[in-house]
């Protein structure tokens, strides 16, 4: 495939045509002699991936043109082929930019064949940093990664904001998949504190008996096995953020400990006798309503209090169903993007197949539900038979209704999935359904329905 075009400025026809035969020798290389400076610029409208151009030409000498083309495209790479090394000149054009500057004799040739592969590598490895850079950017600017428009979403927006300016503790709250962690990360790298770490630690996913060293790290010897010292979380997020997910996990000894750590701000490594200072940000998150899980005695009072700083609640999206297409539309741009596929589009009937769901999974499941349907779609467009919905205990609508239960045989189904969503809370769910609450007791006692 020719995919790197090269223009060689040179009025010596022979001497043109021997570097014009070399560098072709490379399938890659798409390459035009040119006559002369005139000519050149005329051309540059072709979009040139490097200009060599010949110091002595006839109507324009190398500075005028190496200016001209500068002028006309600033990062088009220019390599200068001199009949005669001038030093002086030569310093001055790589000091303005020039990628090269060569003397014709027996080697160049090959001099300017190396010149190229180093350009293209450089180029390619400039490619990728202002990528990552973007990238970088991306994450710093939450209005892209954090896709919304629903009043809710306006207002998560401004306590991020809020949070980012200031140093307050967070506590997100919201169901599984809502993008709490999205908005722990929107609120460290936008605080003054983004150029340390985010630092994120799921309680939910350590095991029990490692959750302490895990948190505060240890000395050597501690234990049997702590063969070297290791640095713990805690430390690890020094001047950054500690995000605590599904911090409703954390079990009471563990909160008690923490308690500690946020009142004297310092921590003593297991096994360790001298205290370290400590300085981050924390940001929690749960699934929970932390404030029933104190009521419960789970959850205590003072650590609540002392975390819950600026609390900011993540709808579920189907809560937020504005959103829904708008995220649908996010994330088939990115699929495309990343499977280098044309657009794709959503059939009206589709659309509607994807706002009429209830999304217990909420965004992590639309994602998924998303790209499933992207790969499924033919002829670059979603129908609604490309869309299967994945919560294997949560149907949509349509399915529900298509199966034939019995009345009783729904109100089980209803009750069961009312209780899991609910983590089991019989009240909650009396009061949501609008049903006694001994109905539900009843069911529950009798085996008729089990709880989450
Ligand atoms: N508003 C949003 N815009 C774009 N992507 C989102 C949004 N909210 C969530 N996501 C995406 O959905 C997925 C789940 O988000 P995230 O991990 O932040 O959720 P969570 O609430 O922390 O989930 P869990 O409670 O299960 O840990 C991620 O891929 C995230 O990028």
């Amino acid at each position: 495939m020719l995919d790197f075009k090269i223009f060689i400025v040179e009025d010596d026809k022979w001497y043109g045509g021997l570097l014009h035969h070399y560098l072709s020798q490379n399938p890659d290389y798409e390459v035009t002699l040119i006559g002369s400076g005139k000519e050149c610029l005329a051309q540059l409208h072709r979009k040139p991936d490097l200009v060599t151009i010949d110091f002595g030409l006839p109507d324009m000498n190398g500075e005028e043109l190496y200016k001209k083309i500068k002028q006309a495209q600033p990062n088009l790479p220019v390599i200068i082929i001199s009949a005669q090394e001038k030093i002086t000149t030569a310093v001055d054009l790589l000091k303005m930019g020039a990628e090269d500057y060569l003397v014709k004799d027996d080697n160049t040739q090959q001099l300017l064949w190396k010149a190229i592969i180093r350009l293209r590598e450089n180029t390619s490895l400039k490619n990728e940093i202002s990528e990552l850079k973007a990238e970088l950017k991306t994450k710093y600017d939450y209005s892209r990664s954090i896709i919304g428009n629903s009043p809710a979403l306006q207002t998560v927006f401004k306590m991020i904001d809020k949070a980012a300016g200031s140093l307050i503790n967070v506590s997100v709250s919201g169901e599984t998949g809502t993008g709490k962690e999205l908005v722990a990360r929107a609120v460290h790298y936008n605080s003054a504190r983004s150029g340390h770490a985010f630092v994120p630690v799921n309680m939910a996913a350590i095991p029990r008996e490692l959750v302490e060293s895990e948190l505060f790290g240890y000395e050597k010897g501690a234990f049997t096995g702590a063969q070297n010292k290791k640095i713990g979380r805690f430390e690890e997020a020094n001047g950054g953020t500690l995000f605590l997910d599904e911090i409703g996990e954390m079990d009471l000894n563990i909160q008690s400990k923490l308690l500690r750590v946020l009142q004297e701000k310092e921590l003593t490594r297991l096994g360790g006798t001298s205290k370290v200072k400590l300085d981050f940000r924390l940001v929690v998150a749960t699934h929970k309503n932390l404030a029933e899980e104190v009521k419960k005695g789970n959850f205590r009072e003072d650590l609540y209090y002392r975390i819950v700083g600026l609390p900011v609640t993540l709808p579920p999206l189907r809560e937020r169903k504005e959103d829904i297409l708008l995220l649908t539309q996010h994330f088939l741009t990115a699929y495309c993007k990343e499977n280098k596929v044309a657009e794709i589009k959503v059939s009206p009937a589709a659309r509607d197949k994807l706002v009429s769901y209830a999304y217990p999974g909420n965004i992590r499941e639309l994602k998924s539900v998303v790209e499933l349907a992207a790969v499924m779609s033919e002829n670059n467009c979603i129908e609604p038979e490309d869309i299967t919905f994945l919560s294997g205990n949560n149907h949509d609508v349509d399915t529900v209704l298509n199966t034939e239960l019995t009345l009783r045989e729904y109100t089980r189904l209803i009750i069961r999935n009312y209780l899991k969503r609910y983590d089991d809370n019989v009240l909650l769910v009396a009061e949501k359904l609008d049903i006694g609450k001994s109905t539900i007791y009843k069911m529950l006692q009798t085996g008729e329905i089990e709880g989450a």
